[in-house]
C-alpha cells in the first residue's frame, strides 16, 4: 500500500512565544511561503493574523488549494503516538495535557481553534514531537520513582524534537545506502532547545529530554540535567518559590546562565573577546554532548552513525569538533577539513578512516509535518 504524500499543506508551529509557519507543496523543493511572528502573546490573534497575511493576493499561495493543515504539537503524552486528525475532542485532549507542557500546549490549542474555523472545511492534523519516542521500552522511558505517583500524574520519559529526530535518523540512512533497519544511530539536535536521541533500527530506544523539555543537554536558556536536589536548595537557602525556580531554569539558565548569551554566535564571539566564562560555559555544552554519545553508544550496542542538525548542529563547526574530539579510540573520527564551516546541504565530516559516518543533515521539521499532515489525510 503506497501513502500520498503529495499536496500542499498550511504548517503551524505554534511555540511558547512565537508562531513559525510554511506553506509547503511536497513536489517542490522550496516552500511557497514562510514566516516567523515574534513576541506572541495570543496566540489565536497571531495565527488569525498569519492566515490574513497568506490570504492577501501577492502572498504568492492560494489558500484555497490546500490538502491539510498540519500542527506542530510538542506534547502528546501517552496517547498520541502517530499524526492525528483534529475534532474537538482530540483538541481537548491537547489542551488537557498542558499540565506536562505549561509553556507550549495552551498556545497550540489557540492557534488550533483559529486556524479550524478560518478553514473548517481542510482536515487539519497535529503532529506530535513526543509520538517518535513512543517506542521507548518502559525502562528506558520510567523514572526510580515511586510507579503508583507516576501513573497517577502522567510522570515518566516522553521526549521532544521526534519530528526532526525521525526525520535526519531516515533521511542519514537514505544517505548512507542503508536499510534504516540495519543502523544504530545517534541523533544530535542542536538548536535552542537541544536533544539527543538513540535509533536502533529505525526507533528511538533513548532520548535526553524528559517529562519536560527541560532534561539532558545544556541549551540556549534551559539547564539540561541537574541534580533534583537544587530544586529543594534553592527553595530553602535561597528563599526561591517554585515559579521562581521553574523561570530559572526554563528561561535564565544553559548557556545565557553561564554567559549572558542564549545565542552560540555571541558565546563564540565573546570567546574571541578573551571571556573565560564563555570558554568554560561552551566545554560545559560540549562535554555534556560528548557524554551522551558514550552513553548511547553503549545503549544501542555499537553506532554506526552521529547526525549533527538544527542550528547549532548545522552551523557550528566548533561544537561539532570538540564534541568528538578524543574519540578515536571509539572509531569516531571527524575531519577537520570536512567539518569546517556552515552546511547548508547533508555532509559527511567523518574521516575515511572513522567506523562511524559522521553526518551534518539539515532539519526540515515543518517539511516532514507537511508530508506526515498528508499522508494522515489521503
Ligand atoms: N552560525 C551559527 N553559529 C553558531 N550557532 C548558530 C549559528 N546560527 C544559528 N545558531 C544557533 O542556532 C540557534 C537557533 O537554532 P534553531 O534550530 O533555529 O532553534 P529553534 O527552532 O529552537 O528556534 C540560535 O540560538 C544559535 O544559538
Ligand atoms: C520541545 C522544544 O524544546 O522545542 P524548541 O526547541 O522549539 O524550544
Ligand atoms: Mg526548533
Amino acid at each position: 500500500m503506497s501513502v500520498n504524500t503529495q499536496g500542499i499543506a498550511l504548517v503551524l508551529n505554534c511555540g511558547s512565544s512565537s508562531i513559525k509557519y510554511q506553506v509547503v507543496d511536497t513536489t517542490r523543493e522550496e516552500p511557497l511561503a514562510s514566516g516567523l511572528v515574534e513576541r506572541v502573546t495570543d496566540h489565536n490573534e497571531g495565527v488569525r493574523s498569519v492566515i490574513e497575511s497568506l490570504s492577501e493576493p501577492g502572498s504568492g499561495v492560494d489558500l484555497s488549494q490546500l490538502t491539510a493543515v498540519g500542527h506542530r504539537v510538542v506534547q502528546g503524552g501517552s496517547e498520541f503516538s502517530a499524526p492525528t486528525i483534529i475534532d474537538d475532542e482530540v483538541q481537548d485532549a491537547i489542551a488537557k495535557l498542558a499540565v506536562l507542557a505549561p509553556l507550549h500546549n495552551p498556545g497550540h490549542v489557540a492557534g488550533m481553534a483559529a486556524a479550524r474555523a478560518a478553514f473548517p472545511d481542510i482536515p487539519h492534523v497535529a503532529v506530535f514531537d513526543t509520538a517518535f519516542h513512543q517506542t521507548l521500552s518502559e525502562a528506558a522511558y520510567s523514572y526510580a520513582i515511586d510507579q503508583r505517583l507516576a501513573h497517577e500524574h502522567g510522570i515518566r520519559r516522553y521526549g521532544f524534537h521526534g519530528t526532526s529526530h525521525g526525520y535526519v535518523s531516515r533521511e542519514c540512512a537514505e544517505l548512507m545506502g542503508r536499510d534504516p533497519k540495519e543502523l544504530r544511530i545517534i541523533t544530535l539536535h542542536l538548536g535552542n532547545g537541544a536533544s539527543a536521541d538513540a535509533v536502533k533500527g529505525g526507533v528511538a530506544i533513548d532520548t535526553s529530554m524528559g517529562l519536560t523539555p527541560l532534561d539532558g543537554l545544556v541549551m540556549g536558556s534551559r539547564t539540561g540535567a541537574i541534580d533534583p536536589a537544587v530544586v529543594f536548595h534553592l527553595h530553602r537557602a535561597a528563599g526561591m518559590d517554585i515559579d521562581e525556580i521553574d523561570e530559572l531554569f526554563n528561561k535564565r539558565s544553559g548557556m545565557l546562565g553561564l554567559t549572558g548569551y542564549s545565542d552560540m554566535r555571541d558565546v563564540h564571539k565573546a570567546i574571541e573577546g578573551g571571556s573565560h566564562e564563555a570558554q568554560v560555559a561552551l566545554d560545559i555544552y560540549c562535554r555534556r554532548i560528548k557524554g551522551y554519545v558514550g552513553q548511547y553508544m553503549a545503549q544501542l550496542g555499537g553506532l554506526d552513525a552521529i547526525v549533527f542538525t538544527a542550528g547549532v548542529g548545522e552551523n557550528d563547526d566548533i561544537v561539532r569538533l570538540e564534541s568528538l574530539r578524543g574519540l578515536a579510540e571509539l572509531g569516531i573520527e571527524i575531519s577537520e577539513e570536512r567539518n569546517a564551516g556552515r552546511k547548508k546541504q547533508a555532509t559527511l565530516i567523518s574521516t575515511d578512516e572513522s567506523k562511524v559516518q559522521i553526518w551534518v543533515i539539515p532539519t526540515n521539521e515543518e517539511r516532514a509535518i507537511a508530508v506526515q499532515s498528508i499522508a494522515a489525510v489521503s
